[in-house]
């Protein structure tokens, strides 16, 4: 009886998660999933979280939102019923995403050149917006540049365009919005893409881990000091999810991934719909509360590296049969 009862809700929970896998890839493309076996324990869900028209009324502007998770964070706001403007450097990028993705919600998605590095061009994306939607609601800092490189290949120039993307372009995005919006009295909620190592460092990606950490810095500054103008700023650090920008500049012949997989508890990558959601309540009214935070979203990945045991999940029973027989015939220091 009870594993009939297991075998229906088994096959329940595989019909549920196909369906849920068919939508996201109907919205957010393949999710390219690859996962250890505890994965089976966390399946994505991938439909939108939030209740719909939760983004009526709204408008967001989301940076390089054309690809990847920008890409996926339009997708879910517009489902929800926002009004989204994407910026990046390609415009045919963009103008691609926002037709396929108004078609597919029905709210318009408007596409608007811009390099975050130029903050002249900044200001002008900015005065377009405001022609197009007026000044938006939501402000997600999601465009980025980064590639794995020993510091001691780094050039000047090098360091200088990754830092300039991440730091100064978010920079220059929220101080130009934030003026703006201040001078017209309008609240806003602004979140910023980070990643783990922003808070560890690493190596090999030593001008982003810098440029992170300053733009986490930047956030929780302005928390404090704009929430008496009606704006909140958060952080999400996602942990891996495989986009094609990211994976190709991380790990361009995929020899990380599977070490990568296996120290995820979850066992398996995020997908780009799953860090949609987390954006989409973080960005919306439900989280009005919610200023000054900083989300980690890795599938456990921090602690796993962190803790210095960790590596013991490996010692099989018989070996810890052997290993407290050890511990306890220890007697005295
Ligand atoms: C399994 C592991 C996989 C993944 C995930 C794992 C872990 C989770 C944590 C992940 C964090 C991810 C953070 C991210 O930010 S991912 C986002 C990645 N997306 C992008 O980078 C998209 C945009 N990128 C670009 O446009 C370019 O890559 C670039 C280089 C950033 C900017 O392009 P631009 O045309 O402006 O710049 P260039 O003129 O090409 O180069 C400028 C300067 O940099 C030097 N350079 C470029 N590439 C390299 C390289 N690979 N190594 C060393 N140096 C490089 C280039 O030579 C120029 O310097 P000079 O020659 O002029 O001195
Ligand atoms: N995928 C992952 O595993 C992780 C990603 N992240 C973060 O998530 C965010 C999205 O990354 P992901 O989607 O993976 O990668 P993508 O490469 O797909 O996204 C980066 C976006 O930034 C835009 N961009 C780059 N340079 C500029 C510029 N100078 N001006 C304006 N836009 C620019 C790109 O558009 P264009 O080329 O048109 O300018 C692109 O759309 C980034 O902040 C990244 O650091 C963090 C941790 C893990």
């Amino acid at each position: 009886m009870a594993a009939r009862v297991v075998g229906r809700t088994g096959r329940l929970a595989a019909v549920v998660r196909s369906s849920a896998v068919r939508l996201q890839s109907r919205l957010h493309g393949s999710t390219g999933l690859r996962s250890g076996s505890q994965a089976n324990f966390f399946p994505p869900l991938e439909d939108a979280m939030l209740p719909s028209g939760s983004f009526n009324n709204r408008m967001a502007l989301i940076t390089g939102g054309g690809t990847g998770l920008g890409r996926a964070m339009t997708a879910t706001l517009s489902q929800l019923g926002a009004q989204c403007i994407i910026a990046s450097r390609k415009l045919d990028v963009l103008q691609r995403t926002a037709e396929e993705i108004s078609s597919q919600t029905g709210n318009k998605v408007h596409a608007v050149q811009c390099d975050v590095r130029d903050p002249q061009a900044v200001s002008q994306c900015v005065d377009q917006i405001e022609a197009l939607t007026g000044l938006p609601d939501v402000i997600i800092n999601n465009a980025a540049g980064n590639f794995v490189c020993p510091s001691e290949r780094l050039s000047p120039n090098a360091w200088k365009t990754i830092t300039d993307i991440v730091l100064n372009g978010t920079a220059f995005v929220t101080l130009e919005l934030g003026k703006r919006l201040i001078q017209n009295q309008k609240g806003a909620s602004f979140l910023a893409i980070t990643t783990i190592y922003a808070e560890s460092g690493s190596g090999f990606v030593v001008p982003s881990a810098s440029a992170k950490a300053g733009v986490e810095a930047l956030y929780k500054s302005l928390a404090a000091e704009w929430g008496r103008y009606g704006h909140r700023f958060n952080i999400i650090q996602p942990g891996p999810i495989r986009t094609k920008g990211a994976f190709s500049r991380l790990d361009p012949t995929g020899a990380f991934e599977k070490a990568m997989i296996d120290r995820i508890p979850t066992g398996r990558l995020g997908t780009p719909a799953e860090i949609a959601n987390l954006a989409a309540y973080v960005s919306s009214n439900y989280a009005s509360w919610m200023s000054g935070a900083v989300i980690r979203f890795d599938g456990g990945e921090y602690v796993s590296l962190a803790g210095e045991f960790n590596e013991l999940r490996s010692v099989t029973p018989d070996q810890w049969k052997l290993l407290e027989a050890m511990i306890r015939k220890t007697k005295g220091s």
